[in-house]
């Protein structure tokens, strides 16, 4: 585990103090990475606490828990966590003992730490937290508080807002301060879908994963996590955020309408999700005589379930029944060095009033 308190905060008096005060820490500010979670393990226990936590929340799954809940409880959780379990030991970490996405994040958080120590010196502390599972929100905003940070920047790792990600971890946030004696001043960071640097990045890591290539992939398939269509109805500004990365990455690229493509995946429940689904359109590429095709996932900061297992098992499978010949998956940004600079970069510019 990533310790950034791992040298005891330095204490300080009061002026004014008598010795009936206790001591406090320096003060400092605090950045806090956040991402979705995982699951402790992929046992059926871990897998159903895990989910159970994620699948309660109202931003997630807004259905009336009268109706939700006894449904989630006796079907949904008594079959789930087999099937998801055995996707999560299909791309499990079993060195570190945790889920990539872990690995990924700790490896993130180590790398801004450095960056921002760089740019900041001892004046920041860096740490991540996760909205479901360990390390919890909560834990988080009390470590970061008990070592000083008066101010603390929350920063969800999602380059997209949806209500069901970086709303519901600013959620977790704002309910983690209630808890604190002495809240610190906070802020929260602006969705980052469309800042150069992002897409620089982006736009980047296709142009090496292409150069490795023998042939040019017919079409490169930008695979954005769906939302229900309601949720864009009734005001989520998700769909057209991914939208907008597909085409700055296009301009950025300098390719035509026809090279690339959006779709939206992981459909979860009965209702109708954001289209086309990628699963269905992969198959469709390669009947309209796309066998050569390559895929990315923008909206994900880290790779995880949603694209190694989902993406580069399912979703390739789907391509190849339907006779595509090249399938290749282009990792996430990941702790990629371009990506850590524009994440940097979104830092500094949400700290602007508070530090330089
Ligand atoms: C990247 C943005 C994401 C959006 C938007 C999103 C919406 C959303 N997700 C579900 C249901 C599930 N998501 C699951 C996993 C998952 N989702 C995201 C990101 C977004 N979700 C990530 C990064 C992950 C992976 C976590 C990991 O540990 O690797 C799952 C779990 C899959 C499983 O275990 O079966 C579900 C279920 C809904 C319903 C939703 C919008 C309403
Ligand atoms: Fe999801
Ligand atoms: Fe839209």
């Amino acid at each position: 585990m990533l310790d950034s308190s791992a040298s005891a905060p330095v204490t300080v008096r009061p002026e004014h103090a008598k010795d009936d005060h206790p001591e406090v820490a320096e003060p400092k500010i605090g950045i806090l990475l956040a991402n979705l979670g995982t699951p402790d393990n992929y046992d059926y226990w871990s897998m159903r606490r895990y989910l159970n936590e994620f699948l309660s929340d109202r931003r997630v799954i807004d259905y009336s828990p009268w109706i939700w809940q006894p449904l989630l409880q006796l079907i949904i959780l008594s079959k789930r966590p087999f099937s998801s379990g055995a996707a999560y030991k299909s791309i499990w970490n079993e060195d570190a003992g945790e889920s990539p996405l872990m690995t990924i994040t700790k490896a993130q958080t180590a790398k801004i730490k450095t960056e921002m120590q760089k740019r900041h010196g001892d004046t920041v502390m860096v740490d991540f937290c996760m909205r479901y599972g360990n390390p919890s929100t909560r834990s988080k905003v009390a470590e970061m508080t008990a070592a000083g940070c008066r101010k603390i920047l929350f920063f969800p790792l999602y380059p997209h807002y949806a209500g069901a990600t970086s709303a519901t971890a600013n959620d977790e946030f704002f309910r983690s301060l209630t808890f604190e004696k002495w809240q610190p001043v906070t802020r929260t960071v602006e969705p980052y879908f469309g800042r150069s640097d992002y897409i620089e990045a982006l736009a980047q890591s296709i142009e090496r994963a292409y150069a490795g290539l023998a042939t040019k992939p017919d079409i490169l398939v930008c695979s954005y996590h769906g939302v229900p269509i309601r949720y864009l109805m009734e005001g989520d500004p998700y769909h057209c955020q991914c939208q907008k990365t597909t085409r700055l990455l296009k301009e950025r690229l300098g390719w035509e309408d026809t090279e690339i493509t959006t779709t939206f995946q992981s459909k979860f429940g009965p209702e109708e999700w954001l289209q086309p689904y990628t699963v269905e359109e992969v198959a469709r590429l390669a009947e309209n005589g796309k066998k050569n095709i390559a895929v990315c996932a923008p909206a994900f900061s880290a790779d995880c379930i949603e694209t190694l297992e989902e993406i580069n098992e399912e979703i390739k499978e789907s391509f190849e029944e339907a006779g595509g010949e090249s399938f290749t998956y282009i990792p996430c940004l990941n702790d990629d060095d371009a990506h850590i600079d524009a994440l940097a970069n979104v830092i500094d510019d949400n700290l602007k009033g508070w530090i330089g």
